[in-house]
């Protein structure tokens, strides 16, 4: 039977220190909500003392949320220890988790204290926080830095006094994998009572070594591990939760252990923690990342389609990402396309494959991504056309301020035909939006907005770049213009242009079927 790694997550506590604006009481229930739906064993939600509106928070989730066991965090002080016991109150299992540091730099220069001093403050606030809960976590905040005589002295008075889980934190990421590793044998080795309490490891990111020393440790014995979601907290971060679990999942032949965490919920819970915390994933974040289940280069592409587990170690749907990418560059090769044409109702027989890649080319090498729209136009116009753009725009006019509705009027050809509607929005881009829904007779539903300043100082041009959804499609369109409505507006019309051609190459399509 292998052994149980518990996880404990601490995103909105050690998570939310890391935000420029702290966490409402609804974000805190809403994320709540989601992580425990992650099936994670403890959950960190807090540190009451700091402000009445962590205190309300705490209290609100200790009553509402069921599951894992509900954690707030407190110094080694009677007050921290009473808010904290006060705010789980309600909670089904309550984990008071209190700290102190016990590094010779933070007991001289932060507390200045000895560390005997320390360890009579940490035991009495161990046999404070036992009087409101049997489930009693102590951290030796520092203790990476920590002399391990001074760590083993510590931790078995802590157990003595009745902590139920001793935590191990390297608080600055400092720690390399084999030394964070030693730390843990070492007190598994020299600490008498050491199986009285379970072992516990929290790791920062300042070197990037946080889910390495985590796995080092778990295979040292530790059986916890605190992390957060998409790694957030306290400057570079804490281990990362979804890393850490897909590593016990994916490598159980190896580690031997495993977690109870619903891997399934990794996804959504990362997205929700990055949306509501204001903090983007890097698209090239292992499990989580825009990139993780994405494969550009032809190669890769071909393997993929091949048999999947030629580049991918563990399936999207297994972190609850819906399917993989294959993206068409001019990294790609014919594979790739013919397999999207396939998908898309082609037959090898339908294009020369030659001239289409020569075509392809081109095109990538000048816009990057190259679109189905795009392949299909290649095949019914041979190349990509040049066409005249049936949509043309003649004059853009919006208006905004402070005090009033942005309106926005915009004049457009549409082939001999000119038009003009105005509409009002929350900005001026919307209201030109609208506007132009009005002239074309049909909406599109904008996925990404994107405007970025090209140039230098106040002569920069803005470019923005839409990715927009119409009839199940997705249309990407550019627009430069010293004004930025004006690039919006012209980004806009470039993806009604692309729609029209696509239903262009439609009708064409059906033109060859009946004849
Ligand atoms: C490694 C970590 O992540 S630890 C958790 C960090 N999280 C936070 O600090 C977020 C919440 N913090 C807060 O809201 C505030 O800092 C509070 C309410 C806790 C304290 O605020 P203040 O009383 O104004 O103190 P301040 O934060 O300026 O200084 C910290 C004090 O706590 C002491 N202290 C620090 N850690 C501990 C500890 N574990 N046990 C006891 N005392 C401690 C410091 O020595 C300092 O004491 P001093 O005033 O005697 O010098
Ligand atoms: C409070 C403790 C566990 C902490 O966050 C740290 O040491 O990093
Ligand atoms: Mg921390």
């Amino acid at each position: 039977m292998q052994d149980k790694v518990w996880i404990f997550d601490t995103t909105l506590r050690d998570g939310e220190q890391a935000l420029k604006a702290s966490l409402t009481e609804e974000d805190k229930i809403q994320l709540a909500h989601t992580i425990s739906r992650l099936n994670v064993d403890v959950m960190e939600v807090g540190f009451p003392v700091s402000s009445p509106a962590d205190f309300r928070a705490v209290q609100r989730i200790a009553n509402e949320v069921k599951g894992p066991a509900i954690c707030g965090l407190a110094r080694a002080m009677p007050k921290d220890i009473e808010a904290c016991g006060l705010a789980l109150k309600g909670a089904q299992q309550p984990r008071i988790h209190t700290f102190i540091a016990t590094s010779p730099l933070h007991l001289q220069h932060k507390l200045r204290k000895s560390l005997d001093d320390v360890i009579e403050m940490a035991e009495r606030s161990i046999k404070q926080a036992l009087q409101y809960t049997d489930d009693v976590e102590f951290s030796c905040e520092d203790a990476g830095r920590t002399p391990f005589d001074d760590l083993c002295k510590v931790v078995d008075r802590a157990i003595r006094a009745g902590a139920t889980t001793i935590n191990i934190p390297d608080t600055v990421g400092y720690t390399t994998p084999d030394e964070y590793a030693a730390i843990i044998h070492h007190l598994r080795n020299n600490v008498a009572n050491i199986d009285k309490a379970r072992l516990s490891v929290h790791c920062h990111n300042d070197l990037g070594l946080a889910v390495a020393n985590s796995i080092a440790a778990v295979q040292a014995g530790a059986r916890q591990i605190e992390c957060t979601i998409n790694g957030i907290g306290e400057r570079a971060g804490n281990c990362s939760l979804e890393e850490v679990a897909m590593i016990m999942k994916m490598r159980q032949d190896h580690l031997k252990v495993h977690t109870g965490i619903r891997s399934e919920e990794i996804y959504r819970a990362s997205r929700q923690v990055a949306t509501i915390c204001n903090m983007p994933v890097q698209p090239n974040k292992a499990i989580v990342g825009e990139n993780a289940f994405a494969h550009s280069s032809g190669i890769h592409q071909d393997g993929v389609l091949k048999a999947q587990n030629t580049y991918e170690i563990m399936a999207p749907e297994t972190v609850g990402v819906p399917n993989n990418q294959l993206n068409m560059t001019s990294r790609s090769g014919r594979h790739v396309i013919e397999h999207r044409l396939s998908e898309l109702g082609y037959q090898a027989a339908d294009y020369d494959m030659d001239q289409l890649y020569t075509s392809f080319l081109e095109l990538a090498d000048q816009k990057g991504t190259v679109y189905d729209y795009d392949l299909e136009a290649m095949i019914h116009f041979n190349k990509l056309a040049e066409q005249d753009e049936f949509y043309q725009l003649q004059f853009v006019n919006a208006s905004s301020n402070s005090q009033s509705i942005a309106s926005a009027t915009v004049g457009m050809s549409l082939g001999e035909e000119l038009s003009q509607e105005a509409a009002t929005g929350n900005g001026p881009v919307e209201a030109a939006f609208l506007a132009i829904e009005r002239i074309t007779g049909h909406a599109v539903e904008v996925i990404e907005y994107n405007l970025e300043a090209t140039g230098q100082g106040a002569s920069s041009l803005g470019q923005v770049n839409i990715i927009a959804k119409f009839d199940g499609r997705q249309y990407h369109g550019a627009g430069l213009a010293s004004d930025v409505v004006e690039a919006s507006v012209r980004a806009m019309i470039r993806v009604y242009n692309l729609i029209d051609r696509a239903r262009k190459v439609s009708d064409l399509k059906q033109q060859r079927k009946a004849g």
